[in-house]
């Protein structure tokens, strides 16, 4: 398992080992106790799969309010992602930055965002899937979102997010500016 830090001390990357042979690889793409090796102790309780047909895809920014709020473990089973978490604890030295990683089948990495943050990714090829492991239950009256290509994250999705392809649901999320954060920085870590 490679561990990578990244702009945001709390979101990790992971890479599990793989062992290739003549028939293809094999890895373990969860262990709790590997996980817990490097301080993440999250117990999972749901596995999610979600499919995107074309490039450009955008899903996000979404949470879950506590005591539904999710801690994730993502990673992409066919295509490459470009994986967003935004830090939300209110009190949080990095409230309001955001981190990206590019997850992809071919490298098999994952990325872990605990609670207290947004969460969202594009699409950077056709026909993607990406599955994750949530620490809670899908809860749909505590879910909250915040516009994607909202200025005052300025994420960079890599795209002209004019032609980003969006649920409803995300196309009518809210600004930034407006979220009363359910998340304090003590809770989160
Ligand atoms: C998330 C979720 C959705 N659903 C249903 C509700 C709806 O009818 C349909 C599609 O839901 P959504 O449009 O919310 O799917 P999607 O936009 O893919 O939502 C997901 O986005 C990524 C970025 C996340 O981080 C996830 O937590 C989740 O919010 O699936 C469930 O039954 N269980 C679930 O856990």
């Amino acid at each position: 398992m490679i561990i990578t830090l990244t702009g945001l001390p709390a979101v990790i990357e992971l890479t599990p080992r793989r062992f290739a042979d003549s028939r293809g690889h094999f890895s373990e793409t969860y262990n709790a106790d590997t996980l817990a090796q490097h301080g993440i102790t999250t117990q999972f309780v749901q596995d999610n799969q979600s499919y995107s047909r074309d490039i450009g895809t955008v899903r996000g920014l979404h949470f879950q309010a506590p005591p539904s709020a999710q801690a994730k473990l993502v990673r992409v089973l066919q295509g490459v992602i470009w994986d967003v978490a935004v830090d939300i604890r209110k009190g949080s030295p990095t409230y309001g930055q955001w981190v990206g990683c590019e997850l992809s089948a071919e490298k098999g990495n994952q990325l872990f965002i605990p609670e207290g943050f947004l969460h969202g990714f594009v699409t950077r090829t056709a026909d993607c899937m990406v599955a994750y492991k949530c620490s809670a239950a899908y809860a749909p009256a505590t879910e909250g979102s915040v516009r994607f290509d909202d200025p005052d994250l300025a994420i960079d999705w890599g795209i002209d997010v004019q032609d980003a392809v969006l649920s409803d649901k995300d196309a009518a999320a809210p600004s930034f500016a407006g979220l009363t954060s359910p998340f304090t920085y003590r809770d989160a870590t």
